[in-house]
């Protein structure tokens, strides 16, 4: 671990004794003290939060107890040593009730003592930064507008729903096709919730053999079955106070889906082959691929399940209504992966990104990421152009009828055209999505060239 520097405060009345350990702990260069010769001075200088302090049991206008007790209320995560003139083990164990760390008697080993005990303190501190740290870099990284590329209008209300679901404990369901961000947007949310510094612990209900998942999500005692050879908490226990993420649930067997429901209901679970009753406080958020509603009318998945998990539906629009995210998100990805491999700087050449742009991409933001990422192995200079992006499947929707002969013009126009299509004809909207003017689209039907009504010419 990386040795940080550390503020140490010496409060203490005798100029020589404090010299002395002064002038002792400033031996290690990483150590930054300040002396203070009255709880006066000290005081006006602990809102500055030192790390660690070590206080004269006796000082003349305060004492240990007094001193200690301000510091637990204005630096609750300062460390305090009391040093002592006299060994008192009933003081000593009082005031290690009341929050001190140490308490070392004034006598020949004092120095020593000391050099222990600050050093002890120091890797506990380093600890704390290094997990404070941590919690934020997750944070910053689960950041909405950080983790998750994109402005269309799409994707402003996806958000403006997981702001909702961060400042509530709400049950979240989302949908979406598969690689359109529905774990991103799980674990999002959790990191930016009030449960952030508790567990977020997902399951994927699909991967877990049926006869598994059970246990797998509830524990079980040791014996319980064949092969359970020593009791394991399951997975709702493991996220307790924290989030537990069923992804897949669509795929959960209809007589665990019953367990399930009275779990959620009662909120307490019992683990396999226990009577015991375990109250449990979980946050859940459930994904699917499928419509969970088809799957109800087809009796494949409990209504009263589905109503106990709707909770808060977030649906994740597939990567193709996004519009210009698509590009986006390709650069997010090519400047990573660039960065990444020191392959240097790389950026799209129009006739690239209009392939990109005309492709229907049904693997969704995990098929534009390796096709991007291949993208920028084949290119060979700076720029990426059309023949370095190798699609997987056929264009196969009404939009990829397009030619490759069409002018960069004629291009434009079909695209706002499907995107009017499919949009309702609301051209607020349109403009929004594919990040142009609304005047170019008016301008555009003046001139004939984009219809603001459905053909009616087939009626
Ligand atoms: N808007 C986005 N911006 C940047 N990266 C994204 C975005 N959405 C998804 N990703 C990335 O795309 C990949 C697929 O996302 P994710 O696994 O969350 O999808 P999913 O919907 O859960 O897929 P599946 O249903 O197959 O499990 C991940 O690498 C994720 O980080």
């Amino acid at each position: 671990m990386k040795q940080e520097t550390i503020s140490i405060y010496i409060v203490e009345d005798d100029a020589v004794y404090s010299a002395v350990l002064g002038h002792f702990l400033s031996l290690n260069p990483d150590f930054k003290v300040k002396k203070f010769f009255t709880a006066k001075e000290f005081l006006a200088a602990l809102p500055d939060k030192p790390d660690i302090v070590t206080l004269d049991y006796t000082l003349p206008d305060s004492n240990g107890d007094q001193l200690l007790a301000k510091v637990k209320e204005v630096s609750p995560a300062t460390k305090v040593i009391i040093i002592s003139g006299q060994e008192d083990i009933k003081i000593a164990i009082d005031l290690f009730k009341k929050g001190a760390n140490d308490y070392i008697v004034k006598d020949a080993d004092t120095q020593e003592r000391l050099w222990l005990s600050i050093n002890q303190l120091r890797e506990n501190i380093a600890l704390k930064k290094e997990v404070a740290n941590l919690q934020q870099e997750v944070q910053s990284k689960y950041n909405f507008q950080n983790a998750i590329i994109g402005n269309s209008y799409p994707l402003k209300s996806v958000f403006a729903l997981m702001e909702k679901a961060a400042s509530t404990n709400i049950t979240v369901s989302i949908t979406g096709e598969t690689g359109t961000g529905k774990d991103l947007v799980a674990k999002a949310i959790h990191f930016n919730s009030d449960k952030r510094k508790a567990p977020f612990v997902p399951v994927n209900v699909a991967a877990i053999p049926r006869e598994l998942l059970e246990s797998e999500l509830f524990g079980h005692e040791k014996g319980a079955f064949t092969g359970a050879i020593s009791r394991r908490i399951g997975k709702f226990e493991e996220a307790n106070n924290g989030t537990l993420f069923l992804d897949e649930i669509g795929e959960m067997d209809i007589s665990m889906q019953a367990k399930l429901l009275r779990v959620l209901q009662e909120q307490e679970i019992t683990r396999v082959g226990s009577n015991e009753l375990l109250k449990i406080n979980v946050r859940i958020i459930v994904a699917t691929h499928r419509n969970l509603m088809d799957q109800v009318k087809k009796g494949k998945f409990r209504e009263d399940l589905f109503y106990r998990l709707l909770g808060l539906p977030i649906h994740l629009p597939p990567l193709r209504e996004r519009g210009s995210d698509i590009i986006l998100i390709a650069k997010h990805f090519i400047d990573k992966f660039c960065t990444e491999n020191n392959l240097g700087k790389k950026s799209l050449d129009i006739a690239a990104k209009k392939k990109l742009m005309l492709y229907s991409f049904p693997g969704n933001i995990r098929e534009l990421k390796s096709v991007v990422e291949l993208a920028s192995v084949m290119s060979e200079g700076e720029e990426i152009n059309e023949t370095h992006i190798q699609l997987n499947s056929n264009m196969n929707n009404e939009i990829n009828s397009v030619t490759e002969t069409l002018t960069l013009k004629q291009f434009t126009s079909q695209l706002i055209q499907h995107y009017l299509d499919t949009n309702e004809y609301d051209v607020l909207k349109v403009a929004e999505i594919l990040d142009v003017g609304k005047s170019t689209i008016y301008r555009m039907v003046n001139n004939n060239e984009l219809k603001l009504q459905r053909n009616t010419d087939n009626k």
